[in-house]
């Protein structure tokens, strides 16, 4: 039996427009999910997942009668078990020469679903890891990280990014420009606050609807440019420390965002919630849609603010996790 976990992510700034080439700085931080594997002496996999926003569910399938079973839980949790660790599985044991396997799969997770934490590429990782670990065989962070990018391309229909998947098995702040993965050095202290509204976006369709404005409209186009720009001005920002100029730009790449039309209502309140608790700065993080807001914020105005703030479900500080994927037993 083996276990391992890997982070969830917040973005600096970047999502969406990394789709397309530009640069974009997710930070990896401290929520975690953790992927249990053990060797089954059939074929099957067998997915017991549970999410504590979520009561959980366990489903077999595979090997001679592949028969998906109809089971009465939440879509999003079946899609996981059946897509997510499905490739996962198929990853690892062809990292590790093996031609089939059958494993039990245990998901616990603390990164909230679908919410523009990088639930997903947390749980490829870790998954990845932990059947490669299982099967006698290791994978460097940066195999993984490919791997898992692998994972994520299929399942979201050939609309994603190395971003999620890299930060999440390397940890810290990192920076992703098409193929071009790399860790940042040294970075100064950012002080996330994370608002969650209890939503979820659907990232393929919310990926799908950027790249048509994109396509319909130059000026749209335009916008996925200025994002990669301030993208640029915020990685100045951070080799010279300034919080203050970071936080200025998290605000108008949220603004970018808004015009692509993946922001929501709810999301909108919390941002403006943070600003004006007077956080440095505040943005949607991830796809959109639903889900996770993150602002820049030393003290502890904009906590408090959003605890108090209708519609926001969840208010937590989120600390940089400078590890990646780790194996825990
Ligand atoms: N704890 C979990 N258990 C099972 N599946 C999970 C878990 N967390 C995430 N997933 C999978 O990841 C998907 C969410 O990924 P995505 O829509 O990319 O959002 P995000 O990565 O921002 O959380 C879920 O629909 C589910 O398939
Ligand atoms: C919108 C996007 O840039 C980030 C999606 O992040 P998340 O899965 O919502 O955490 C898509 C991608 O990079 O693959
Ligand atoms: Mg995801």
């Amino acid at each position: 039996m083996t276990t391992s976990s890997a982070p969830g992510k917040v973005y600096l700034f970047g999502e969406h427009a990394v789709v397309y080439g530009e640069p974009a700085v997710p930070c990896a931080i401290e929520r975690r999910a953790r992927v249990t594997v053990e060797r089954r002496e059939d074929e099957r996999l067998r997915v017991r997942a549970n999410d504590l926003t979520l009561d959980g569910f366990t489903v077999t399938w595979g090997g001679e009668t592949d028969t998906r079973p109809d089971v009465d839980v939440p879509a999003p949790l079946v899609e996981a078990a059946t897509g997510y660790i499905d490739g996962a599985i198929a990853q690892a044991l062809d990292a590790a020469g093996e031609p089939a396997a059958g494993f039990d799969v245990t998901v616990e997770s603390d990164i909230p679903l679908g919410a523009g934490l990088g639930s997903s590429a947390a749980v490829v990782v870790a998954g990845i890891d932990a059947a490669t670990r299982e099967l006698g065989a290791e994978l460097s962070s940066e195999e993984l990280a490919d791997r898992a990018y692998q994972v994520e391309y299929d399942v979201q229909d050939g609309q994603a990014s190395r971003a999620d998947t890299f930060c999440s098995a390397m940890g810290g702040a990192v920076r992703v420009q098409g193929e071009d993965c790399r860790r940042l050095g040294e970075v100064p202290t950012l002080p996330f606050v994370v608002g969650y509204d209890g939503n979820t976006g659907d990232t393929g369709e919310l990926v799908a609807g950027v790249r048509e404005l994109k396509h319909t409209y130059g000026f749209a186009a335009d916008a996925v440019e200025s994002i990669g720009d301030l993208v640029r001005a915020g990685e100045a920002a951070l080799r010279d420390g300034d919080v203050e100029e970071l936080g200025r730009l998290m605000d108008f790449n949220h603004g970018l965002l808004s015009a692509l039309g993946v922001s929501a209502r709810s999301l909108d309140t919390m941002v403006w919630a943070a600003r004006e608790a007077d956080a440095l700065g505040a943005k949607l993080t991830g796809a959109g849609g639903g889900g996770c807001i993150v602002a820049l914020d030393r003290t502890e105005q904009t906590h408090t603010a959003l605890e108090y703030t209708p519609g926001c479900t969840d208010a937590f500080r989120a600390e940089l996790d400078t590890e990646g994927v780790r194996v825990e037993r």
